[in-house]
């Protein structure tokens, strides 16, 4: 288990997060939420120990963080990397012979980008790389800021179904940055809202179902206005 106690973080006086409790057990399925700017990336990055917080406490007490796969958004690799140096760098010379980073391999369609320049990929190119990249230790905690951003659909469906089968075959444990009712609906069990800086809600898909339908009726009622115009505001400030 991973236990957030009162987690704060401040860049310089702005406060970014504020009081963050809550627990992820291993094999949970966690969507987090949140308008731009309410805190998730910064969330996420103090959780898998790439930031420091201000204030409070974190735990781990099991092996859930023993490998740690974090996807960003973006990733500033160094000039002239292509995806090929990475999965040496990562796999070593014979990674061929490995199943599952061939299994990962064909599903990200990394094939097509192998000998690219990293910095001259595409964004959903870039995105697939960094997606591959981050589960490529086979990691049981697998952190996914935003799958969607670049991602053409055809992709976007192959890897959910990818993260569907971790999901519904392994006890792996996911915690995902997304605002896609059919992506948090298919991946997740448990959703956690964050506002301004606040944890505002921590709910389980059953309940959600239970009380508001649906989690496009969940997402409007935090929202505020007609989900699918944020979803395509976000794709627009996101070039997709
Ligand atoms: N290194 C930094 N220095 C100063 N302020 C920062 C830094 N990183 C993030 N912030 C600020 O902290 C707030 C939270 O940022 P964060 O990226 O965590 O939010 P987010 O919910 O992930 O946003 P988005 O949905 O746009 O990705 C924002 O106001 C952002 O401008």
């Amino acid at each position: 288990m991973i236990s957030l106690n009162e987690i704060g973080k401040k860049y310089g006086k702005k406060t970014v997060l504020d009081g963050i409790t809550f627990n992820i057990n291993k094999g949970e399925n966690i969507a987090i939420i949140g308008a731009n700017g309410s805190g998730k990336s910064t969330l996420i990055e103090i959780i898998c120990g790439i930031q420091k917080q201000s204030s409070g406490s974190i735990e781990y007490t099991d092996e859930i963080s023993k490998v740690v796969g974090i996807q960003f958004q973006e990733g500033n690799w160094p000039p002239k990397t292509r995806a090929i140096d990475l999965i040496k760098f990562f796999k070593g010379r014979n990674w061929k012979k490995d199943e599952y980073v061939n299994d990962i391999f064909n599903i990200f369609e990394i094939s097509e980008i192998l000998k690219i320049d990293i910095n001259k990929l595409s964004l959903g190119q870039r995105q697939r790389l960094n997606c591959f990249i981050a589960i490529i230790d086979n990691p049981t905690f697998i952190v996914i800021d935003e799958l969607i951003t670049g991602l053409d659909l055809k992709v976007h469906l192959k890897l959910i179904k990818y993260f569907e089968k971790i999901k519904n075959k392994t006890d792996k444990t996911l915690l995902i940055v997304s605002h896609i009712p059919d992506e948090i609906e298919v991946l997740c069990d448990r959703i956690i809202v964050l506002k301004d800086g606040k944890l505002c809600d921590d709910i389980t898909l059953k309940e959600v179902f239970r009380t508001k339908k649906s989690i496009k009726n969940y997402l409007e009622s935090y929202f505020g206005e007609d989900i699918e115009e944020v979803i395509a505001n976000d794709k627009v400030e996101k070039n997709i």
